[in-house]
Parts: C-alpha cells; structure tokens; sequence
C-alpha cells in the first residue's frame, strides 16, 4: 500500500479533499479499485495530519434476488478498524426483472448513487470517496467528447448541495494498473460481480481504443490527464 500512497495523497492534498473532523464513507462495490480505496484511506487515516474517520458502505443490488457475500469486506473492515454497512436494495429486480432495461448501465449508476448518498447522510458521513482512477476520467472524457461532442468529465471534488454532501476520488493520480498492483501485493478480497451487465460496455470499448493509441503515442494517457487539469476540465485545475 506505501507505493501508492504518495500519489494518493498527492491527490487529496492537491484537491484538498479531506479537511478536519471528516468522516468519510467509501463507496465498496466489491472490486479492486474501492478496495484499494478503501485501505489507501484507512492506512492515510493513521498518520494524516487532519483527523478523519473513514466507514465503507455497500450498496448490494440483490443479483438473482439473493444477498451479495461480502463477509470477506466485513473481515477485511474489522481489521483496518472501519466500519462497514451492507445497504440491501431491490436493484436488480427493478432493472432487470420490472423494467427489462435494455441499457440498465446508466439507470443502475444513477439509482446507486442516490442510495449511497442517503446511506452515507443517514450515517453521519459529510465524504463519500469514490474509486475512479486516471484511466476512468480519460475514459470518461474521450466518451463525452466522441459521443456527446462535449468537453466534460466527473470532478475531482463535487459539493452537491441538495443533499449537503461532498464527493471526493482520491485516486485520480494512480493508474489503473499501478491499482491492480496494489491490489494483488495486498492480496484484497475481491468479491466478483454477479452482474448480468459486466463487461459489455461502452467503457470497454474506449480502454481497448486509448491501448492503440498508445502504440503511436506511448504517453498519450498522461497527456490527456495533464490536458485536463491545464485546461481546467470540469474542476480539475494545475
Ligand atoms: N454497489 C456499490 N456499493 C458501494 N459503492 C459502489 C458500488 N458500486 C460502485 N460503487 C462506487 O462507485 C465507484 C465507481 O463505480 P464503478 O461501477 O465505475 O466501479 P469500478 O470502476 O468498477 O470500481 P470497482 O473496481 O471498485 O468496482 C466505485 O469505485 C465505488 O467507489
């Protein structure tokens, strides 16, 4: 975890994402990148000068109307000392059993997000961290230029005032890989999705799409992050 934890808090110093008294919840779906999250912030949570608490919530979509096990994350929570929230939903059923969503990606994000957002207030959380990292907001920011023809991406900090509510993504600075990694090194416990929908998205195209431009422009990944934060892309700035 030390190898990354440079970067990631180069990123939440740079952003000023955490200030005194916080208390943050971490977004856990069960993958690599908010797990990773998830200890980065509880290992910062240590040694930063700003006192902060760090809980972890899971929204669980209720695949084929069962319970999600994430007994693994509980372990792994009692260990690093953190809280942990398992919020039951009806997601699955809605999208893909009601509503028989043809493209359930965008209506299950939207709906996740608002459950989080309550789950975190309902909780005294004032943060949620999310785990997007640099390779999903160059990804992000290639799939509204091309698609929507707009120059756009999430924030590295949003304040949404309807619900009084700050979202911060702390791993901006790392690399998807260099998330992997870490991943691995810790040996994390990666519960796998049960998503009907995985996999098959647009985002998939767009990674495979950004790896052959990286055979012509070796550092086009960094290029493109810099370009952001230069041009002051939607709350990134220098
Ligand atoms: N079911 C969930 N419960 C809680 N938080 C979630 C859930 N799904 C996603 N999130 C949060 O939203 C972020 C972005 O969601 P997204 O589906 O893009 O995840 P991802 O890039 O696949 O990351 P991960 O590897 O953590 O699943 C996640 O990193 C996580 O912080």
């Amino acid at each position: 975890m030390d190898k990354i934890l440079g970067k990631f808090r180069a990123c939440i110093d740079k952003y000023n994402m955490i200030e005194e008294n916080d208390c943050i919840a971490v977004g856990v779906s069960g993958g690599k990148d908010s797990l990773v999250l998830l200890c980065a912030l509880a290992r910062l949570r240590d040694f930063y000068p700003k006192k902060f608490t760090v809980k972890a919530i899971t929204v669980d979509p209720y695949f084929e109307n069962k319970p999600g096990n994430y007994q693994s994350i509980k372990e792994l929570c009692e260990k690093i000392n953190v809280e942990y929230i398992i919020r039951k939903t009806s997601l699955y059923n809605i999208i893909f059993e009601d509503r028989k969503e043809p493209n359930p990606c965008s209506l299950c994000a939207r709906m996740r997000r608002g459950i989080i957002h309550n789950c975190a207030k309902e909780n005294g959380c004032n943060k949620i961290a999310l785990g997007h990292h640099g390779d999903d907001a160059i990804e992000t920011f290639l799939i509204n230029l091309f698609n929507g023809g707009k120059i756009g991406c999430f924030s590295p900090v949003t304040y949404l005032s309807r619900k009084d509510i700050t979202l911060i993504r702390p791993m901006l600075y790392l690399w998807e890989n260099e998330v992997a990694n870490a991943c691995k090194r810790e040996n994390l416990p990666i519960v796998k999705s049960k998503c009907p929908a995985d996999g098959v998205t647009e985002r998939q195209n767009t990674k495979e799409y950004i790896t052959n431009l990286e055979k012509t422009y070796p550092d086009i990944k960094a290029k493109l992050f810099g370009a952001m934060e230069r041009g002051n892309v939607s709350g990134f700035h220098q």
